[in-house]
Order: structure tokens, then sequence, then C-alpha cells
């Protein structure tokens, strides 16, 4: 990703013992930009923004300094007036890492959540990314998955189909004819064309515990066939690029505050049949797999999840570790938040 450095004005303020927080003002686009940046004791700079285009600096910075995962490479923040430049710049963010796994491979391995989200990645599948976009090296996969019928108003991929998978775009088509070969100038409608046997669903007529072993089944025939990589770290497989949601309780996936999935440290893929939050039937990713990622996003927008956004980022006292406070990244982890979801920080 590109990243550039800055000298800004830098306020310090001590607010423990243990957090160090640095302000960095980015008035650009009425987009506030938090950065994070773990790559030792507080280092903190400004990355993935554009800044000569800054008129003035506005935008706060945290760094905890000394509390930091050992685990935790690069952590950003983004902080957007509305959820319409969110999903803007996570449109680029994506097309970005596409762009960049097309091409040092053939596959690009994407990791899509339910819930809210799917309204957030609208931007993709609108010019310039539609037509830009490499979609059939594309691969996508559920991070959790509710096991109902594929049809069924409460399905994951149901959300994905009909929020972003099957939107059209209009493809300019190139036609013979007999002096040569003629632009289209009205372009064919299609939905976006990411190969359907690129497409990762879960066999919805298997149980919970049937449906998580054959999605894990699936997933070790691609990382042997080389589509999915694995992580040299872990040896869990490695994802692109997983594109993740948070309830207002803190959970990620299908892994809630307090239950026992939180720790599964065997499995890729486990099945739950007591969810907090109906239905109470599904499969997720265990947080070793959602942590091998190469990039993790969290995408979280509302006031209604603004107490877990300030226990992971900002200055709590919680001892109760939320499972959006277990989420890391093999390269870099970003939060994308409006400005209701950083209201408390
Ligand atoms: O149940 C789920 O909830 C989370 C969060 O959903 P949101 O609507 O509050 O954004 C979601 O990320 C997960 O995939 C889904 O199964």
């Amino acid at each position: 990703m590109a990243s550039a450095s800055a000298s800004l004005t830098i306020t310090t303020t001590l607010r423990s013992s243990s957090v160090r927080r640095t302000a960095f003002y980015c008035g650009h686009h009425r987009t506030r930009s938090i950065v994070l940046n773990r790559l030792g004791f507080g280092g903190v700079s400004l990355i993935g923004a554009n800044t000569k285009r800054f008129d003035s600096l506005k935008a706060t910075a945290f760094s905890m300094a000394g509390t930091a995962a050992a685990s935790e490479k690069k952590k950003r923040v983004e902080v957007f007036d509305t959820e319409e430049d969110l999903a803007a710049s996570l449109a680029k963010y994506t097309a970005d890492l596409s762009d960049k796994f097309g091409k040092e491979r053939s596959s690009f391995t994407v990791v899509l959540s339910g819930g809210s989200l799917i309204k957030s990645l609208r931007k993709l599948v609108e010019p310039p990314y539609s037509d830009s976009i490499e979609w059939g090296k594309w691969h996508i996969f559920w991070v959790d998955e509710r096991v109902v019928p594929k049809d069924h108003v409460d399905s994951n991929y149901k959300l994905a189909y009909d929020g972003f998978l099957s939107k059209g775009m209009f493809v300019p088509r190139l036609y013979r004819c007999n002096a040569g070969y003629l632009l289209n100038f009205l372009p064919i409608f299609e939905q976006v064309p990411i190969p359907p046997g690129n497409v990762y669903a879960i066999n919805d007529a298997l149980s919970p515990e049937g449906a998580a072993e054959d999605y894990e089944t699936c997933l070790k025939h691609l990382v042997a066939n080389n589509i999915l990589a694995t992580s040299s770290a872990t040896g869990f497989p490695k994802f692109d690029l997983m594109l993740l949601g948070m309830g207002p309780d803190g959970h990620v996936a299908s892994l809630f505050p307090g239950h026992d999935l939180c720790k599964e440290n065997k499995k890729w893929v486990t099945f739950i049949k007591d969810s907090p939050k109906p239905p109470p039937e599904r499969i997720t990713f265990t947080f070793p797999v959602i942590n091998s990622a190469a990039y993790n996003a969290l995408v979280v927008c509302g006031a209604g999840k603004a107490g877990p956004v300030q226990a992971a980022l900002g200055n709590s006292q919680n001892a109760n570790v939320l499972p959006v406070q277990m989420v890391s990244a093999e390269e870099e982890l970003t939060w994308f938040l409006d400005k209701e979801a950083a209201s408390k920080l």
C-alpha cells in the first residue's frame, strides 16, 4: 500500500501512564485520519494519505506505548465524517489491494462478512472500479455464515449476492463488423464478473458441524492448489484481504464476547449452535485464521458501536477483552470508522 510520511504539528498529551495520545489534525475532504502504527514502542506515522493535498492538519492518532501486542505489525485508523466518504475510501483501498495481489499472484482472495459491511462495498461496483478491477482473479469467501438456506433472509451469502455480487455494471463491448471492430455505444449490463466457481458459499444442506468441516476441507483444497496462500508464521491459511464488520457487543465474525470459540486455536472453521445474536446456528473462521490474513479491514459505523471502538482503540480500562480487540493482521489492520463510531475516542 502506498504510504506517505509527513512532517506534521504533533501535540502530545499524557492521558494515563500507559497511553500516550498524539494528535495530527488533517482537514482534507472532511476526513479525519487517525493513524496508529505500532511498529515498536509508540512509533506513529501518517500512512496511506496523500499528504500533499492536506490544507491544514486535523486528525488524532493514539499510540499505546508498551501495550501493543508483539504480533501487531501495523495498525491504521481512519475516521470519516460520513458513511459515504467511508465507502469511497473502502472502495479505493480494496481496489488497490486487488491490483497489488493481482500483479503478485494469479488470485485475489477476499473474505466478506455479513451485516452492514455489504452496503459499504457499494462503490466498488461503480466506476472507476467496476471497469478497472480484475474481477476474474477474485475469490470470495465468508468469514462467517448462518446455517440457513442460501435464499433465506438471514443468509450472509444472500446479503452479499443481493447487495454486491449481483450488482449490475455497464461493460463496454467490442464487436466485429465488416469494417473491423466497433465499440458498442450501448454497453451490455452485466453482474460483477467474478467467475461463479470462485464464490465459496457454504453447503446449506449440512448441519452446522458438517458445514464447518466441509468449508475447512474446501479451504484446504484451495491451499493445495495454490489459490489460497499459507502463512509461514502460523501455518494457517493467509487470505489477502478480510473485510470485517463488528457488532454493537464487539463481536466479529460469529465470535462473541466470552464465548469459548474465541479460544479455538486448531480448527480453521468452527461452528456455533447458541449464537446470542439470531439465528443461533452459524459457522465461523477462527481467530488464528482471521489474524493470519495479510490485510484485515474493520468497517464500523454508527454511535451504537462507539463503546467497543473505544474499548479497542481508546483509553478504556475494561478488563474483559472483546473479540474485536483480538483482531490483528500479518501485514496491516485498518479501521474504517464513521465519526459516530469514533465519537468516544
Ligand atoms: O451477525 C453478524 O454480525 C456482524 C456485525 O453485523 P453488523 O450488521 O452489526 O455490521 C457481521 O460482521 C457478521 O458477519 C454477521 O454474521
